[in-house]
């Protein structure tokens, strides 16, 4: 897999940290997230993890402006996260990818994707629709990204194939292109492997690893499967019931007793598959399911 030849915004040096400083958010009387901190390094590839119920998917909601944050913050350079709605949070160069696919079944991978690109048309509708020679220009340079996007994610031969018709890893794949198309400098991946069997979840990791090779860009993935970041994270954090209880290195996150215990429930070590993961390989999501005391 090659490169895209213009690779967006480039190279980690315009890409700033991540900062989540002690957010708490409530539903009622449940507290989803209790005084969670922990920064993404520029162009790193950070994993938040967790157990059922450990508020992952809340934290995806608060780090994409979905759920607002009743305290602490979320900084990404000079820009609040925590503060901004959906919309504008794709304007400052952040998307997002999410774990039930929000596609058009009915319309092409190159459809779909080109709705990606959609905040980045200067020509606007009427220019396009009357086809001016400046609209017909700068469709073509977006079909030609989208082209390119799509031959990164190994979806170059399915480009007019109607998204429905595509299996299951296929179509987490356009998601991703999708978020992709939009030229972010930090993703947000939702449960990227949620339902893949285990060669489509290590060609996702295997994806997911050269997006960030080759765009420099931040990466923060929201995963239960442990043996997949494991193999692909620099950084996790991990969450249970709402708290941080541990943030560090796979090898020190997956020493950590306390991660032990909220994964496995007993204190017993972790699967000796995820310390194969670590090193390369990938596991199914089913080997790692969360399970609780
Ligand atoms: N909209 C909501 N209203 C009320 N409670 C909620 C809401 N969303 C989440 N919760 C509660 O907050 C806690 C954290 O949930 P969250 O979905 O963030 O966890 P999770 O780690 O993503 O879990 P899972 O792996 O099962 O998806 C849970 O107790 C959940 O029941």
């Amino acid at each position: 897999m090659t490169a895209p030849a213009d690779a967006g915004r480039g190279t980690s040096t315009d890409v700033p940290p991540v900062e989540v400083e002690n957010v708490t958010v409530r539903f009622g009387a449940i507290t989803a997230l209790s005084d969670v901190s922990f920064t993404v390094a520029p162009g790193a590839i950070h994993a938040v993890i967790g157990p059922n119920g450990a508020g992952k998917s809340t934290m995806f909601n608060v780090l994409s402006g979905v759920y607002q944050a009743d305290e602490g913050q979320v900084r990404f350079g000079e820009h609040r996260l925590d503060q901004m709605r959906p919309f504008r949070i794709a304007g400052i160069g952040v998307a997002r990818a999410f774990q039930n696919i929000a596609l058009s079944a009915t319309q092409s991978v190159a459809e779909n994707l080109m709705l990606g690109r959609h905040h980045l048309t200067k020509a606007g509708f009427i220019a396009a629709g009357l086809r001016l020679p400046r609209a017909t220009r700068e469709g073509r340079r977006h079909g030609e990204r989208v082209a390119e996007i799509a031959e990164f994610l190994e979806l170059g031969d399915k480009l007019h194939t109607p998204v429905g018709v595509l299996s299951y890893g296929d179509q987490k794949r356009v998601e991703v292109a999708r978020a992709l198309c939009t030229e972010p400098r930090l993703l947000l991946l939702d449960e990227p492997v949620a339902g893949m069997n285990a060669e489509e979840t290590g060609r996702m990791a295997e994806s997911i690893r050269e997006i960030r090779t080759a765009l420099g860009i931040s990466i923060i993935l929201v995963e239960h499967d442990m043996g997949m970041v494991m193999s692909l994270a620099d950084r996790i954090t991990v969450l249970d019931f709402g708290r941080r209880i541990a943030d560090g290195t796979p090898a020190e996150v997956q020493a950590d007793p306390e991660v032990i215990r909220a994964y496995l429930g007993s204190g017993d070590e972790i699967d000796p598959s995820d310390a194969a993961a670590a090193h390369g390989a990938s596991s199914h999501p089913s080997d790692t399911s969360g399970t609780r005391s």
